[in-house]
């Protein structure tokens, strides 16, 4: 495999070593950074890095060299939240959103979570994995060199399977670690509207048993809120996919105070999601544990709901993470850029703390943080280039433009 080496780095940033696997509290606002680098890259992974004055005499034979011309070099964005298959976009319901109607109002229109399960449902797998190629690629391009994605819109067996096989085959198809969550507890079917103990078991005695045979799924989700999944339900799901050692990553406290947040942490989640409602209990029930936030600023955004909480969380020594919830119905946008700008400006995030989660606490979200999220010896050499910048905070604060010039996946330029 050939090697490549990067010169002229204004900044590089994000080296925390390889052994420090999450950041919490203070720790959050440390990105150590290193000026005027070089960073070399061989066999996929980050080889060697240091400062111009002392560029190695000794360099690999088949070697690219590019200039970074003064810009920042970044760990690829780790976004540890997506729901990137789906059918079709849902417009429809963003321009009912203009004219005054809520997310629970439209969902219970017939809009939200059921409207794209029905459309899943029709659609192919070839079909299914052509788009969310497309989205995928678009997201790459935007600085995301790790990702999870979701289940969620099949709400049967058969569709159920048909999303989860479509993000296996976009794990052996793109070249950056894909994770998968399982979330047939995304909604309850027009079916089992009244009959909800009958949606559990088909989870638990049909779809769990098989997706585990076929090793479909890395974590169990289940979208805890009122009018969804109750905590006694996410209850014994969570339970059930410990049998198959799927441990949780959760939806909880979206749109309200679910309880979603101390039901995770009974089970061990390696995250609970959203946290817009969250009170002084479900900080506790966090604080101090290994159990991450992760913050979705941008699903906030869309919707007009309460941002997050983070500067609780990071004084209440949880560690945070951002991600995007790229879905057709709540956060129709994969940019983490813009993740990080929001971070910032809504949930009052120094910069640092905002790449951090971006980077190694995403990771973290995702058990990759031993391979991905900062710029570490033997870790994976996926990385951006920006242009040159005046400083870290210029990133997010120009908002909306991208700074990114040169996108590295494993060693290469895309
Ligand atoms: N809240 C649950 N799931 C998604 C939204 C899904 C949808 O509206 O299609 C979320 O994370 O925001
Ligand atoms: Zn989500």
């Amino acid at each position: 495999m050939s090697s490549l080496l990067i010169t002229h780095i204004g900044t590089l940033a994000g080296l925390h070593p390889k052994e420090t696997l999450l950041l919490k509290g203070k720790e959050m606002a440390n990105l150590p950074q290193l000026q005027n680098a070089w960073i070399l890259c061989k066999d996929g992974l980050i080889e060697d890095f240091g400062t111009m004055d002392q560029l190695p005499e000794q360099l690999p034979n088949e070697l690219e060299s590019i200039s970074a011309k003064g810009g920042f070099v970044f760990p690829s964005w780790c976004d540890s939240h997506s729901h990137i298959v789906f059918a079709a976009p849902r417009e429809e319901e963003f321009v009912m959103k203009i004219a005054g109607k809520s997310y629970e109002e439209i969902a219970a229109a017939g809009g939200g979570i059921l409207n794209s399960a029905g459309k899943l449902q029709k659609a192919t797998e070839e079909e299914l994995f052509e788009s969310a190629a497309l989205r995928l690629n678009d997201m790459i391009k935007q600085g995301t060199g790790a990702l999870e994605i979701k289940s969620g819109y099949g709400l049967s067996l058969e569709s159920e399977l048909k999303m989860l096989r479509v993000i296996r085959r976009l794990r052996e198809s793109f070249p950056i670690p894909i994770k998968a969550s399982f979330l047939a507890a995304h909604a309850f079917p027009l079916a089992y509207k009244n009959d909800h103990a009958g949606y559990i078991s088909l989870i638990i005695d049909k779809m769990l048993p098989q997706i585990a045979a076929e090793g479909l799924a890395d974590y169990m989700d289940a979208f805890c809120e009122q009018g969804f999944f109750s905590v006694e339900e996410t209850d014994q799901l969570l339970s059930a996919a410990a049998k198959y050692g799927l441990r949780p990553k959760i939806h909880a406290n979206q749109l309200s105070v679910s309880g979603g947040v101390q039901i995770g942490v009974k089970h061990q989640a390696v995250s609970v999601d959203h946290l817009e409602a969250t009170d002084e209990a479900a900080i506790a029930a966090l604080a101090g544990g290994q159990t991450i936030a992760t913050l979705l600023p941008s699903c906030s955004f869309y919707l007009g709901i309460p941002f997050a909480n983070a500067r609780a969380l990071i004084q209440s020594d949880v560690p945070v993470a951002l991600a995007t919830d790229y879905n057709p119905g709540s956060t129709p946008s994969g940019n983490m850029n813009f993740v990080v700008s929001l971070g910032c400006i809504k949930l009052k995030m120094l910069p640092e703390e905002a790449i951090n989660a971006c980077t190694l606490n995403g990771a973290a979200a995702m058990q990759l943080s031993e391979q991905s999220g900062s710029i570490a010896k033997g870790k994976l050499a996926n990385l951006f280039i920006t242009r040159s910048m005046s400083s870290l905070a210029y990133l997010p604060y120009s908002f909306g433009q991208s700074q990114i010039e040169t996108i590295i996946l494993n060693g290469k330029v895309q």
